[in-house]
Parts: C-alpha cells; sequence; structure tokens
C-alpha cells in the first residue's frame, strides 16, 4: 500500500521557535539574574559601568523581543510588566456548597501553580464560585476531563464552562534552588564575582549557582556545566502543567521552553490511547500523557533519563501505565512494533527485557525529596509473548497475555471502547487508568496511536524504522500518527522535508 495510508505529522522547529515561546520560569530567573549582575556591576564599579553598555543580552533578549530593562545600566528602570504571564483558562461555575467536592472529583485537572488558589469568587453571583482548571484542559468541551469525573460532576449540578484569565506577573515568579547561567564570553572575567553576588544575595533559597560551558555536542543533548558558587549539586524538581519533574541537570536533557509544545502535542491524545516516546527524556510527554489516561511506551537512551522517567512516573503516580526503556530508539520501535513470530521474537524480548533491567532505579536512592523509590521485581508472564511483558510493573500479576485476535480491552468487559480506541481512538477507553494487569496485554504490533519522536537534530533519520514494520495482517485500526520533530534551515522548505524524509524512506504499510 502507499504511503499515503501512513499518517505522519512532522513538527517543524523553526530556530526562532523558542524565542517565540512565551517566558518561562527558567528564562525569568535568568532574566532576575541579569537585573543583579546589572545591579552589581553598574554599583560596583565605574569601569564595569561603562562596559555593561556593551554587554550582550542573554540569549531570550532576542531582536524579536524587548528586553525587560528599559536600559540595561540602570536597573531602577526594570519594567516588571514584561515578566506577565497571562493565562487563558477554563472555569466551572459552581454552587459553592459544590466547590470542594467539585475539587475532589477534579484531583489532577485543576490549576496548580503554586501560591494560587484554584478555587476564586464568581463576580457575577456571590451563590457561585469559579473552580479554575489547569493549563492542560483546553478545549471548553472539556473532552481533556475523563468522562467518567464529569459524569460525577454533573450527577451533583449542572456544569457551566466559563473562560477565565489571570496575570503572574513579576512578584509571582520563583525560582528553584539552582541559578543556571549561561555567560557570555563579555561576561566571563567576571563569572566568580557574578556567581558570588547571586549566591550571597539569595542563599539559603538559591544553593548552587552553575554556568553553561561549551555548545552541547553529545548524542543525550546534556549540556555541560561548572560550579560557580555553592554545593555541586544539580539534582532539581519542577512542575509542568501539574506534573512533577524531577531531574539532574548535569546528566540529562531539560528545556522548560518545551512546555508549550509539550502541552500542545498531549492535548491531541486521548484517553486509553497508545503512545510511543521514542527519544522521552526524563517524560515531559510521556508522564501527562499517562496522566490522561494513555498507555505509555517510553524510550531513551540515556541511562540517566530513564532512570528520572521512572522516578517521575512514580512521583506522578503512572508507574503502572509507563512502560520504560533504554535503548537505541532504532531497535526499540522495531522490536516495540515487531509481531511475535516465533523465536526470533524470543531473542529481540530478552534483549527488550535486558535493556529495562539494565536502568532499574536503586532502592530507596532518589530520598532527597522525601519520597523513596522502591525496586520493583519486573513481573514478566511469558518470555515467549509480547515484549510489553517486559515492563516493569508495579502491584500487579501479570494475566496472561491474550492472542493477537483478542480485543485489547476485552478484560474490562469493554470490547466496544477498545474497537473505538484501536480504529482511531475517538475516545478512547472512557479514560479509565491503566492498571499494570491491563497494560500487559497492549499489543503494541496491532495497534498504537502516536509515536513521537523529538529530536530534531535527527529525529528524520530514524524515519526508515517503520519501513514494513506495520504487518496488515496483525494491524488493527487506522495507523499512527507519528510526531516526528526536525529543525528546518531557511532555504528548506516544508514540502521538501516531507518528501525526503517519507518517499526517501519509503514508508509503507505492508
Ligand atoms: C531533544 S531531547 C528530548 C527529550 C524529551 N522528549 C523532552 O522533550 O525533554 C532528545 C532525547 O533523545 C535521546 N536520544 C538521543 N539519541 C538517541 C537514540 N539514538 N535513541 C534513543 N534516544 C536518544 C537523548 O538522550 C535525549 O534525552
Amino acid at each position: 500500500m502507499s504511503i499515503l495510508n501512513s499518517s505522519v505529522s512532522i513538527n517543524f522547529v523553526n530556530p526562532l521557535y523558542w524565542r517565540k515561546r512565551p517566558f518561562n520560569h527558567i528564562a525569568r530567573l535568568d532574566s532576575l539574574i541579569w537585573a543583579l549582575i546589572s545591579d552589581h556591576l553598574t554599583c560596583g564599579s565605574s569601569s564595569s559601568s561603562s562596559s555593561i553598555s556593551k554587554l550582550r543580552r542573554p540569549s531570550i533578549f532576542s531582536a524579536s523581543r524587548r528586553s525587560p530593562f528599559s536600559s540595561v545600566s540602570n536597573p531602577e528602570m526594570l519594567d516588571e510588566s514584561k515578566f506577565d504571564v497571562q493565562l487563558k483558562l477554563w472555569a466551572l461555575r459552581i454552587p459553592r456548597q459544590h466547590c470542594k467536592v467539585a475539587s475532589r472529583i477534579l484531583n489532577g485537572y485543576l490549576l496548580d501553580k503554586a501560591r494560587v488558589k484554584p478555587i476564586t469568587e464568581d463576580p457575577t453571583s456571590e451563590e457561585n464560585r469559579y473552580v479554575i482548571l489547569s493549563e492542560k484542559v483546553q478545549n471548553p468541551d472539556l473532552s481533556d476531563i475523563p468522562d467518567q469525573k464529569l459524569d460525577e460532576l454533573k450527577n451533583i449540578f449542572k456544569i457551566e464552562v466559563v473562560p477565565h484569565s489571570m496575570t503572574l506577573g513579576y512578584s509571582y515568579w520563583d525560582a528553584g534552588h539552582i541559578a543556571h547561567l549561561n555567560v557570555h564570553d563579555e561576561l566571563l572575567p567576571y563569572k566568580d564575582v557574578i556567581a558570588k553576588v547571586i549566591y550571597d544575595k539569595n542563599y539559603p533559597r538559591i544553593r548552587t549557582v552553575a554556568n553553561k560551558v561549551g555548545a552541547i555536542t553529545n548524542e543525550f543533548r546534556v549540556p555541560k556545566f561548572e560550579i560557580l558558587a555553592g554545593e555541586d549539586n544539580m539534582v532539581t524538581e519542577l512542575k509542568q502543567y501539574g506534573a512533577t519533574f524531577r531531574l539532574d541537570y548535569s546528566l540529562v536533557y531539560w528545556n522548560s521552553r518545551l512546555e508549550h509544545e509539550h502541552l500542545r502535542l498531549i492535548s491531541q491524545f486521548r484517553p486509553g490511547e497508545i503512545i510511543c516516546d521514542l527519544f522521552a527524556g526524563i517524560g515531559p510527554f510521556a508522564i501527562p500523557a499517562a496522566q490522561k489516561g494513555c498507555v505509555v511506551f517510553a524510550n531513551d537512551l540515556n541511562p540517566d533519563s530513564i532512570h528520572y522517567l521512572k522516578i517521575n512516573a512514580k512521583v506522578n503516580k503512572v508507574d503502572d501505565s509507563v512502560c520504560a526503556y533504554n535503548m537505541d530508539a532504532r531497535k526499540f520501535i522495531s522490536q516495540l512494533m515487531a509481531a511475535p513470530v516465533g523465536e526470533s521474537n524470543l531473542q529481540s524480548d530478552i534483549s527488550m527485557l535486558k535493556a529495562c533491567e539494565n536502568c532499574d532505579i536503586q532502592a530507596n536512592e532518589d530520598t532527597q525529596f522525601g519520597v523513596e523509590v522502591e525496586e520493583v521485581p519486573d513481573k514478566v508472564a511469558n518470555d515467549l509473548e509480547g515484549i510489553q511483558n517486559s515492563c516493569r510493573i508495579s502491584n500487579a500479576s501479570v494475566a496472561a497475555v491474550k492472542r493477537p485476535s483478542d480485543g485489547c480491552w476485552e478484560e474490562n468487559g469493554n470490547a466496544e471502547s477498545a474497537g473505538k480506541s484501536v480504529s482511531g481512538g475517538k475516545k478512547g477507553r472512557k479514560n479509565k487508568r491503566m492498571r499494570g494487569s491491563e497494560l500487559s496485554n497492549v499489543k503494541t504490533w496491532e495497534h498504537v496511536d502516536h509515536v513521537i519522536m523529538n529530536l530534531p537534530a535527527s529525529a528524520l533519520q530514524f524515519l526508515d524504522s517503520f519501513r514494513g514494520l506495520i504487518q496488515k495482517k496483525y494491524w488493527k485500526g487506522s495507523l499512527p500518527w507519528i510526531h516526528c520533530y526536525c529543525f528546518m534551515r531557511a532555504n528548506e522548505t516544508q514540502e521538501l522535508i516531507i518528501s525526503v524524509s517519507l518517499f526517501g524512506n519509503m514508508l509503507n504499510f505492508c
């Protein structure tokens, strides 16, 4: 069959992409530090104040964005309004007596911002209040919220959705314990004094001041840092749209500026869908997708990323629906989606198992944030069966794996919703969270809804792994969406990239 049967979406990442994104908290921290640097240098010496006018602005202040500083040599002129972030959200207008129970039901879907209450007064009536929904609820039809929760709400009151906007301003923004700098060449002679000022003025809130050195060249896309002041500890915790992420900046890839892109893509997923993330990092697609009720097979070549991905799955209580793998993406997808055919597949099952075992979390290793992550032994019913059994499944005894002809979700007596899921995943399986035993029945050679390939520098080169992978005799329902990120040079067009990537790789459905 021809390529037309494959559904591939290529997300073009324009080099200016990051600059177009709204400020995020890391960038904002850069700005605050920049203010501090400016302050220190202008106040500290007259010669440095003259050099300040020649200083290059931090990268977030691109030509397309005005600096928050009207005059960089005068910190008094800091334009705080430039730090404003406008949130356009949805809220439920609810009789005030039902707010408490509504908040309980909507747990995980409420606005989750430090120091901001998700319940506020209705400006039009004293009898009601607004329950503000999180950014991940993007549609006023509330299709991002599980049906079961909506049904529960509807049994109590009539749901009324209203738009709600709010501004998080300069005073709102806070920073984690790491001040992460990107000191430009002109400032390098001052780097230690800059770090000392930041550290002294902000300790104990900021306990580590680190500077990024050199360009990122390694395959794991991890920047190198030098510690300029404080303790050598790059482990931190941050939040994105309600999910918590732990990571070691010195070991894994992380870019807070991708938050909106993560959110945009996840808003396309429906509960019950099967997602494969080939370059998952520490899980910014995988964790929220699982929170939405998807089943996620997440892979990354960097063992440290997988270590934190597993921790993050546990911390966010979705470890029963995220399977983590530590392999090269090409091998991962070929093994994940290949139909089981006798002995050759046994080999791949075993290698998948090994890949999983290699990155097991050590018992009680990550205790610094007060959560202990325990070793959960792999429970695999039968090595001869599908590779999905190689997931580390907690709190579940794995049910006997069904033959490919069995309905994916029959176990719930919900074959119809299974049918929906596999035939294009309109609404999935009623948003029910996967349990380990159900997860073990997912057959990724029969159906996958979305594949994420977020390694813009080279993801296109992995597209040929799909050639001949999907077998018509096993496959059920529509073909997967392949979300493949790439950079686009000025002299390239979307059409060119699509034609080279797709026809060059001859994606097909055999
Ligand atoms: C640009 S990062 C994206 C990570 C994550 N999706 C995110 O948004 O934060 C790309 C990831 O691909 C991983 N990676 C690089 N080469 C890989 C390969 N051949 N197979 C699997 N993962 C790979 C890196 O370790 C890195 O975590």
